[in-house]
């Protein structure tokens, strides 16, 4: 059976990356992406700004948007303090496989807890299902039309507090310009750009850090 990219990833991942270490699980998927096949994790460069703003944060409870293989989640959960988690969300099986063996292999599984399904369904089940009460920082990554009713979402469950920090990838490639506008002109959040580039290419991107004002 031929294989997808994302098993391609796993594989080199597997046979290239430290058991048990999260930085090596990081550098050999930017060294696959870089050189063999580019893939859409937010990456080393985007990849340095979103460390800073977690270590900033310090959160106790994260929620991921848009897993896809994985390299968010052990990107976030590697500068967690004992105890903290993160959720992450997908809604393809496939890529929720592939994703939940990069974390493991990572030695991360005790950190990341991977909910199947679509965004719309879990976010209304986060308080009750998954004992969360607020959400200290939340990784938007998953398709670009939906970063605003998602957002919107999260507000509605009550899931966001004063300081709740909303992170969203790729605000200028492939772009998110009505969950741009929204944060920036509601009134609840105190919004940041933060330049860089597309991961893996020389193009211009930007994460959007929106702080809900509570
Ligand atoms: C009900 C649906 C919503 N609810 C959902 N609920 C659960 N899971 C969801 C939901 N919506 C989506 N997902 C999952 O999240 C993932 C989707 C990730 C999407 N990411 C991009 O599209 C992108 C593109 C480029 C890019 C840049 C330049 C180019 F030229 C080409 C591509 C770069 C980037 O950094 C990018 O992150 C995963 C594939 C998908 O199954
Ligand atoms: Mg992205």
């Amino acid at each position: 059976m031929s294989q997808t990219k994302e098993q391609r990833i796993l594989d080199f991942v597997l046979q290239n990356a430290t058991c048990g270490d999260p930085q090596s699980v990081l550098d050999n998927i930017d060294k696959y992406c870089r050189l063999k096949e580019w893939a859409m994790n937010v990456g080393d460069q985007k990849g340095l700004i979103l460390d800073n703003i977690v270590k900033e944060t310090d959160p106790s409870v994260v929620l991921e948007l848009g897993t896809y293989c994985g390299y968010s989640s052990v990107r976030i959960s590697r500068l967690l303090k004992p105890g903290a988690r993160v959720f992450t969300v997908e809604m393809n099986s496939d890529y929720a496989a592939i994703a939940k063996k990069i974390i493991e292999f990572a030695g991360l599984k005790d950190k990341v807890q991977i909910l199947e399904g679509s965004t719309s369904d879990i976010i209304p089940q986060l308080k009750k299902k998954f004992e969360v009460n607020t959400l200290d920082l939340v990784f938007v990554d998953h398709w670009k039309d939906k970063y605003k009713q998602d957002t919107q979402l999260l507000e509605k469950c009550s899931l966001l507090k004063r300081g709740s920090v909303v992170v969203a990838d790729n605000v200028i490639v492939p772009g998110a310009p009505d969950f741009l506008e929204y944060v920036r002109t509601c009134g609840r959040y105190d919004c940041t750009n933060f330049p860089s580039f597309l991961e893996y290419m020389n193009e211009k991107d930007a994460l959007e850090r929106a702080i809900f004002r509570g």
